[in-house]
Formats: C-alpha cells, structure tokens, sequence
C-alpha cells in the first residue's frame, strides 16, 4: 500500500493538531510550575509562621515537632508536584519537535474497525483526556510496531495476550514539528528510517533508538521474566542501544516501584559513561547509577591497597614484552582471572574453616589488648561447621564483651589520669549534673569526687575504645592481606586445591611476583576480584538489596570472579549482560569465548541468551572488511549502506606517514566528517603521534584521565576508545610491528570497528599479518 496525496494532507493536518494539543499542554504545565514554584517559596518563606514553637514539656514538644512535620509535608508534596510537573513539561517540549514517529493501524480480533496507535517519546491524551494522540513507544500495544510486518499479530499485556491483525504500518520523519517524511512499510522497522539515522554523523554522545528499534533488539528490551539476560552480539549490533532502551523500557514498565538509582550500569570506563549518558534524559526518564569495576574496588579496597588500574595492566600487557618476567606476569593474568582460580579460592576458603587463618593484634595506645593468637584460638574453637562469616560474627561478639571487660580495668590506668587532667571546665560540670540527675551526687559526702572521676574515666575510655569497637564490627580483626599472601607465600599449597596439570607451569615465579607486590602494599589488577571475593567469602559478601537491575556493558571485560563479586553485591537485583568476544582486549580474557563465568550464576530457566549478528554502526564495506579479521566473522550480518572501502596505505617513513594522515584527514573533513579519531595501540604511542601531529592540525590527545569528548579530530589509544564510535577511524600504526601477536588480534579488531563511515589504515615497512588473509577487493592498497 503507498501512501496517496489525500493520505500526506491528512497526515499534515494530524501533525498540526496533535503539536496544538502539545502546545496548550506546555503552556498549561509551565503556569502550573509557576504557580507550584511560588508555592514552595512562600512555603519556604514562612515555614516558621505556621508552626508554634514550645518546648516547654513534653506535650508541648510532641504538639511543636508534629506542627513541624505538617508543615515539612506540605512541603514536600508541593516540591514532588512541582518536580512531577517540570518533568513532564520537559517531555511534552521534546515531543513537540517529533510527536511521533510510527504508527500502525490494529484490528483486534472480533472488533471490525482498526485503531491507530501512533508512537512517540511520551503518551498523549487528547483535550477530554479520552483518547491516546500518542502511545509510549514501551506501551504493551506498542510492541506490535517493532514485532510484526502488516498481517497478523499479537502483544502481551499484564492479563494476557492481545491478538489481531495489522492493518497499515507507517513511519514518520518529523523534525522540529515538520511532517518531512512519510512512508508505508511492509517490514518490520522500514530500512528507509534506519538508512537515514545511520547515516548522519556520529555523535559524541548517543543517541536514542525508539524508532528504529529491531525486532531482535526489542526482545532484550522487553525483558521481563529472566532473571539473567545475556547478550551476545557483534561490533556494532546495538547491545549497549538496547541496554539504554532497556533501561528506560524497564523504568516505565515498572514506573510505581522502580526509580532510577536503582538501576546500576557498570561501563568500561568515564568516557563511555559520559558517551552514553544521555540517552535516558533524551527519553525523558533520568539517568540510572553508573560506575566502572575499578571505582568500586577502589571504594572497598582503595585504603588499603595502592590498586594497579586496569589500563595499567593494559599498557603493560601491550609494552613490556621484553621485560623478563613479562609470560609469567601473563600466565599469572590469565590464570588469577579465571573460573580455575575461582575455584582454588573457593577450596582454600573451605579449608581456612580447620585452618590457617590470620588475625589482627587488637590493639590500643601501642600496648596490644587482645593478641591475635588468642582471636585465633578462639575462632578454631567455634563449631568447624558454621561457615567462615558466621564464626566472624560470634568472634566479634566475642572481643567486644572482651572490650567491655577490659573497658573497665583500663579506668584505674595512669593513663586514664593524664586524660583527666586535660579535661576542660565543662565536662566536670556536666558529669555534676549528671550524677546529681541520678541522684548519686549528695553534696556532703567524700566520695563524691571519686565518683565524678569514675564517671569522667569511664566516658573517657569509652570515647577511646569507639574506634576499637568500630574496627571490631567492621570485622578489622582479620588479617585477609595475610590469608590472601599465604597462597603465594607457600606455592606448594595450590597443588592441594588443583591438579598438577592445571596448575600453572610459572607458578612459583608468579607467586614471587605477588608477594613482592603485595608487600609494598600493591594490589596488581588481576589480584583484585580475587582478592575481594577471598575477602568477602571470610567476611560475608556485601549486599546492596536496593538495586534492582543491574547491567554489565562490555561483560567480555570480566572475569568469573567479578560477575559473582557483583552477583552477591546485588542479591536482589536482575542482571543484563552485553558483550562480545571477539572484542575480549583484556589479557584475562584473550582465549574465552562464551559468558561461562556467568551463564553459571543462574539456573538454565532463569536465564535467557540473544544474539545479535547484524551490525548497524559501519557502512557495509567496512563491515565486510573487518568481519575478516577474526575467526567466525562471516556471521556477521552487515546493514546494507553503502561507503568508501576501507584503505590501506604503506607509508616509507613517518614524514611521510604523518603527510599522508594530515591529507586524509583534511579530505574527510571536506566530506563532512566531524568526529575523526587516530586509534594508536598504546597511550604511548598516542602520545608520540600527537607530537608530531598537533602543529599541523588542531587535535586532541584522549588519555585515561578524559571523561568525554568533542566533535574534531582525536588521537586515542585502542583500548579506550571501546563502546564509542567516530565518522571516522584512522589506524596509525598497522604493521607488524605493532599488530603480530595473536593476543593483538581482538585489540586491532575493536579499533577498526570504531568507524561509521570511513576507515583508513597506515603502515610502515611490513604489514600486519592480520591484514593479509584479507580479501583484497575489500580495501584499496595504496603502497
Ligand atoms: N535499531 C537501531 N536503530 C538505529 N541505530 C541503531 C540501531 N541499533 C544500533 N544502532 C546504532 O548502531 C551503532 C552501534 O550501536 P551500539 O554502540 O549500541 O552497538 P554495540 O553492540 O554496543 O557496539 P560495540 O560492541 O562495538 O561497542 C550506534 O550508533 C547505534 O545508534
């Protein structure tokens, strides 16, 4: 069915009707913010003219503070009116710039005529309030739009399903209130609209998908029932869209019980945090919590190790090869990272239970109160089957009726006396009024100065031991640095948790190498989320049962240890997992290939996998041409849209390298590309082609410190330009210099999969040989 010339006027005219109705919304929603902000001031104003101050007694007090609480709940009711109304006044003057951009015409079965559900950013009622203008784009019936070509269909609803038959579907280009385009679509998201999104220039921060979303991708995002979603997909193919979708999916789904910050979204790092940070504003629902891994560790560990960061280890996987401890320090990532480990962890867990434990001396002004053999004995006297956390637990119940009794003694020390005589005027009369309050002070008597001075010691040792009681509750008795070190400190004890075949062939030199670390207190990056889980698994794991939902960007970054670390971190919450594989760049994760660590959280029913093959950021020759580079790569579906082929230019030095760079980029520019990045392997060598570069044209130079970017031209290293995308990608160093080894692979693979629009690549002397099982006719050589 085409759209006739009486269809587009009265498409026109809808438009024109619809954005008057919005019109009159935003002029009635920003009187009534007025009005309610008006409110708030005077509230604000004359808080204390309504309320009646009086503490004389106790039922003065009660009437005084209730007056206070009415008072403070007027308050609060106009603040959240005021904040629910400003809310939606943001969303009504985003819709009026594109109402809607779909719609589809639904019969329900046994009904005879068809509805027409037109879907935007928000819903609209009209003037009566009666009738939807508008539906949510994450409506139960909205579904139909992204599931189904005209024909039959269903959607669910929470009392079951809807079926019935589509009966015209039609999608809408409309910019700042302006129908610019219209077109009927017999599949499911017409590739017109995809066509005309994908195209544009990248963004330096991304965008929304709602009226492109693809089947395959509306799955994930309407989610309800696992409590594990795992998502598997291919550069580009829209996992961290559908992540943000999801989010805003589940935020209106669930509107009366779940808010925002209980959603958390662990990303790679706070580039990618601000690159995707407003996409749920520009869906009008505010932005979930984000974090990396390595802010939390930090947060947990942070005082009491100097924590190597991830890119740290990164730099040095990609630069110290030459370094002689350089394959033990790889076997050790590999090893400390993996489910093996995990599990070695776990049996020496189980046998800290008999034995080999350490503790803290508990101690006190130098002098040590409770010495840890004693906190030791102790704990190997409680029942051996209670787990590890609960023998915790009663051992500091233990030391702190040990503390009180020792409280007591501590009163009569001298030290006790020098305490007093610091004491200050005041103290002395608030002990007075304090026994005279109780009745113990009688004026006549000799012992009343004795027992203001008992009184005085006894809040003087009592305000002392404070921070002993606290590290005691803390559970700051164990010694976990010293556990932790025993496996390294007796290389032999592995062999009792694994078998010699499994045990890794550079053990005792890698145990050498941690011990020397942790010594000076250092904590290298894939001794962390061991370390932790050891930590919580003596401890008791930290539970955070307010989050909900929690999801895992870039998951392939993340080891068996830190996805039950976050598991057991959020026992209430759901979790979405996305990643891929094939861009698995941390040296940990090189040889995985599927989401083991985590699949095994959950039981099978409750969780549910997805792939997405089809790859939407870069054009179809470049996807054609970076699907070679990796084993497997023909599944991956590239989106038909056209672009240049990818080039590959020999450079015979670095003049001549950085000439032809400069060229190439000026030539995009005039192309109308904006957002231009030189991916360099390492922060190194980013930092060696900014020098040679920035004199010949304005750019900028991303380190790890950077938390977001511009529009312009870029140098970044590899790693860190993960999860974002760039018009287009400059390749500084492609030769085989810089790309030989296996391990590289994944790390070429990530970078050249950055680029929308066009990708260029530049060598010095031998090529990488990954480039060389490459189908010549998918690149031009210039050399
Ligand atoms: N359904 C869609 N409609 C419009 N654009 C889409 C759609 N799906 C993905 N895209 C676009 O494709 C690009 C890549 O998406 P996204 O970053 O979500 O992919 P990804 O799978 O997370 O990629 P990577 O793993 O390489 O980081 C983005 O520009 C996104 O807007």
């Amino acid at each position: 069915m085409s759209v006739t010339d009486q269809d587009k006027r009265e498409e026109v005219e809808r438009v024109s009707q619809v954005i008057a109705v919005i019109n009159n919304r935003i002029d009635a929603l920003a009187q009534q913010v007025s009005e309610v902000s008006t409110d708030i001031v005077g509230i604000r104003k004359h808080f204390w003219d309504d309320v009646t101050v009086n503490f004389e007694d106790v039922t003065e007090a009660a009437e005084t503070y209730a007056s206070i609480k009415q008072q403070a709940e007027v308050l609060s009711e106009r603040e959240r009116s005021h904040r629910h109304a400003l809310k939606q006044l943001k969303t009504m003057k985003r819709l009026v710039q594109t109402p809607y951009f779909g719609r589809i015409d639904f019969v329900e079965a046994g009904e005879d005529s068809a509805e027409s559900i037109y879907l935007g950013i928000a819903s609209l009622l009209d003037e009566k309030d009666e009738h939807f203008l508008i539906y949510d784009w994450r409506a139960p019936i909205s579904s139909l739009y992204y599931d189904y070509p005209p024909g039959p269909a269903q959607y669910e609803t929470p009392s079951g399903s809807i079926a019935g038959e589509i009966t015209c579907k039609r999608q809408y280009m409309i910019r700042d209130g302006q129908l610019l385009h219209l077109f009927d679509t017999s599949v499911t998201i017409g590739d017109e609209l995809l066509q005309e999104v994908l195209g544009k220039q990248a963004d330096t921060q991304m965008k929304s998908i709602v009226a492109t979303i693809q089947k395959d991708q509306n799955q994930i995002i309407r989610n309800e029932k696992s409590k594990l979603v795992i998502v598997s997909g291919a550069a580009g193919s829209g996992k961290t869209s559908a992540a943000m979708q999801r989010i805003a999916y589940l935020l209106y789904r669930y509107r009366k019980t779940l808010q925002a910050e209980q959603v958390v979204l662990f990303s790679p790092n706070s580039l990618f945090n601000s690159y995707v940070s407003t996409v749920l504003p520009e869906l009008g629902e505010e932005n979930m919590q984000q974090t990396t891994f390595q802010e939390y560790t930090e947060h947990r560990l942070g005082a009491y190790f100097d924590l190597e960061h991830p890119l740290e280890q990164m730099e040095y996987v990609l630069c110290s090869m030459q370094e002689p401890e350089y394959n033990a320090r790889l076997e050790g990532i590999r090893f400390k990272s993996s489910a093996l480990f995990m599990q070695v962890i776990d049996h020496y867990a189980e046998s800290l239970k008999r034995s080999g434990l350490h503790f803290h001396d508990l101690t006190f002004l130098d002098r040590t109160l409770i010495p840890s053999d004693q906190i030791h004995d102790y704990f190997y006297s409680l029942d051996p089957s209670l787990p590890i956390p609960n023998r915790m637990s009663l051992v500091a119940r233990w030391l702190l009726a040990e503390l009180k009794r020792l409280e007591r003694t501590e009163r009569n020390k001298p030290w006790v006396d020098d305490e007093l005589e610091l004491l200050d005027k005041e103290d002395f009369v608030k002990a007075y009024q304090s026994l005279r309050r109780k009745n113990q002070y009688r004026d006549d008597s000799f012992d009343d100065f004795d027992r203001e001075r008992d009184l005085l010691a006894a809040r003087i040792v009592t305000r002392l031991f404070k921070p002993l009681r606290a590290e005691i509750q803390e559970l700051g008795f164990i010694d976990s640095q010293a556990v932790y070190r025993q496996l390294f400190s007796q290389p032999e004890l592995l062999s009792s948790f694994l078998p010699a075949a499994d045990c890794p062939e550079d053990w005792t030199t890698i145990c050498a190498h941690t011990l020397e670390r942790l010594d000076h207190k250092q904590l290298a990056y894939e001794d962390i989320p061991a370390f932790l889980y050891l930590k919580e698994r003596l401890e008791g794991f930290q539970t955070n049962t307010l989050v909900r939902h929690v999801f895992i960007d870039e998951a392939q970054d993340y080891s068996p240890f830190q996805f039950a670390l976050i598991q057991r971190l959020f026992p209430r919450a759901k979790m979405t997992v996305l990643g891929d594989w094939n861009q698995a760049i941390y040296a940990h994760a090189y040889d995985s290939s599927s989401f083991e660590g985590v699949s095994s959280l959950y039981e099978p029913e409750q969780t549910e996998m997805f792939l997405l093959t089809k790859s939407y950021r870069s054009t179809r020759p470049i996807v054609l041409f970076t699907r070679q580079l990796i084993a497997g790569g023909e599944q991956i579906e590239p989106f038909h849209r056209d672009g240049l082929v990818p080039s590959i230019t020999s450079a015979a030095h670095e003049a001549a390298r950085i000439d032809m760079i400069h060229s190439r980029i000026l030539e995009m520019q005039k192309n109308g590309h904006q957002t231009i990045a030189i991916i360099t392997k390492t922060a190194a060598e980013a930092e060696k082609a900014y020098q040679q570069l920035h004199e010949l044209i304005t750019l900028r130079l991303i380190s790890s410190h950077t938390i977001s970017f511009d529009t312009g031209v870029l140098i970044i290293p590899s790693y860190l330009a993960k999860g974002v995308e760039f018009d287009a990608v400059v390749i500084y160093d492609a030769s085989r210099a810089q790309y030989q080894h296996e391990r590289e692979r994944k790390l070429f693979y990530t970078a050249c999969t950055r680029a929308m629009h066009e990708l260029h690549l530049f060598y010095i002397g031998e090529i990488s040989p990954f480039l060389l099982d490459i189908s010549p006719d998918s690149y031009v050589w210039n050399h």
